[in-house]
């Protein structure tokens, strides 16, 4: 679909800016784009296989390969906190923060293009006052409680290196942070002289700013995205029109996921899912949830509209299968069809009680006073009952349950 062609001038200052760092562009552009703040759009016809984009290492931000004027380095080295509390999401947070306050230019036009602290407010379930927080999906509550206690610790971590009035400025960056990082594998020398920590540090805290490829919005299929030690290439995944957007993928997400680190929920996901450790956990008792953590059974109960997951069937046994029975199952795998019967049923029940459930949510929701937090609450919640009703459908309930209505 053809989008709206018009760039303004922030975006082209920040474009030649780009370039002057040695970002190479090749036939594309930013644009706005309704619902998605900038994206990048196609500037002519685009063929597959075509280099998009090419940033060079030296032009990111990463704790080793910020350009020397950006002296990130310096901000981490002097650390006086344990290495063990050191994230690389919270050294570029507090980099970016620091750098802000002294008033640095360098970064200016850069800063110029970013959303700003009143869009994260609207779009980021972290930034959401807490009724609404309480609305959100039951997986996306954990998502966001967990990420609620990484950005308390990196503020713990950095809070002596800000300024006590600037919490607001290092809570906006972290989520700059937090929605505009590429992963980045360390490359060079300059990975060797990071602390063992850094070095060490997990794959999702692998992250770098990258200028101008931090335009992409996310598909469920995109571009490619390859990282090698000069830089960032980004290749083109088919052939497009002039005008059409042309998207990266973030990785296989699903829509709770991307609400929560991203602010939105795609229509079309071929990676959504949903979990069902809500409805499940609570009807085990003690001695079942041991058996299943001891058998590494116990959560991540996850539903799609395809079929029902291993873990979801283990857990479901256990809820009501005698323990030696259960372990049984769990050696051989057999079952009788009126065994069968009386899992799908369970399942039934619980399925169907939630997607009771989500109607009751949405009838409420859909009295509010239709904000933008609302309005994607009820989108996620419809997306649900949606799976629930073509998993119920696909998985032949109906058969197991004549009487029963399941659509
Ligand atoms: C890396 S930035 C992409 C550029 C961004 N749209 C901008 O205006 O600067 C990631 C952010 O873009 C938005 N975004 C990315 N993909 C999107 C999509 N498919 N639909 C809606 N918003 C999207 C979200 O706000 C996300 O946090």
């Amino acid at each position: 679909m053809a989008q709206d062609t018009d760039t303004d001038k922030k975006h082209e200052d920040f474009t030649s800016w780009a370039k002057d760092q040695g970002v190479l562009i090749n036939g594309i552009r930013p644009s706005k784009i309704p619902g998605r703040g900038i994206g990048i759009v196609a500037d002519r016809a685009l063929k597959e296989g075509e280099q998009l984009a090419f940033v060079p290492a030296k032009a990111l931000i990463a704790i080793d390969t910020a350009p020397t004027w950006l002296k990130i380095n310096e901000l981490v080295k002097p650390l006086d906190v344990p290495e063990k509390d050191v994230t690389v999401h919270g050294a570029l947070a507090a980099y970016l923060t620091v750098r802000a306050e002294e008033g640095d230019e360098r970064l200016e036009l850069w800063r110029a293009v970013w959303p700003s602290f009143e869009d994260f407010r609207e779009s980021m379930p972290m930034m959401w006052a807490p009724e609404y927080q309480e609305l959100l999906t039951p997986p996306a509550k954990d998502l966001l409680q967990a990420q609620a206690e990484k950005y308390q610790k990196d503020w713990q971590t950095w809070q002596p290196m800000i300024p006590s009035e600037a919490e607001e400025s290092f809570q906006y960056h972290w989520l700059i942070v937090n929605t505009r990082t590429f992963f980045w594998k360390h490359h060079g020398s300059g990975a060797k002289k990071l602390s063992k920590k850094i070095r060490r540090t997990c794959n999702d805290d692998r992250m770098v700013l990258c200028p101008f490829v931090d335009y992409f919005n996310h598909s469920d299929e995109g571009c490619t995205v390859s990282n090698t030690p000069k830089g960032f290439a980004i290749t083109c995944n088919r052939t497009y029109e002039a005008g059409e957007e042309v998207y990266v993928s973030y990785g296989q997400h699903d829509n709770d996921f991307l609400l929560i680190e991203y602010g939105f929920v795609l229509d079309e996901n071929k990676w959504d899912k949903t979990k069902l450790d809500s409805r499940i956990l609570p009807t085990l008792d003690k001695r079942m949830r041991r058996d299943l953590e001891e058998n590494s059974f116990l959560g991540d109960y996850i539903l799609d509209a395809k079929e029902i997951d291993y873990r979801t069937q283990v857990a479901i046994r256990r809820s009501f299968w005698p323990v030696a029975r259960w372990r049984q199952y769990l050696a051989t795998e057999d079952e009788t069809e009126v065994e069968l019967a009386y899992v799908k049923a369970r399942l039934w029940v619980l399925l169907t009680k939630y997607a009771d459930e989500i109607s009751e949510m949405l009838a409420n929701l859909n009295k509010r006073k239709p904000t933008a937090q609302r309005n994607i609450l009820v989108k996620r919640w419809e997306q649900t009952a949606e799976m629930l009703r073509v998993h119920i459908v696909r998985n032949s309930y109906r058969g197991a349950f004549p009487n029963h209505q399941t659509t």
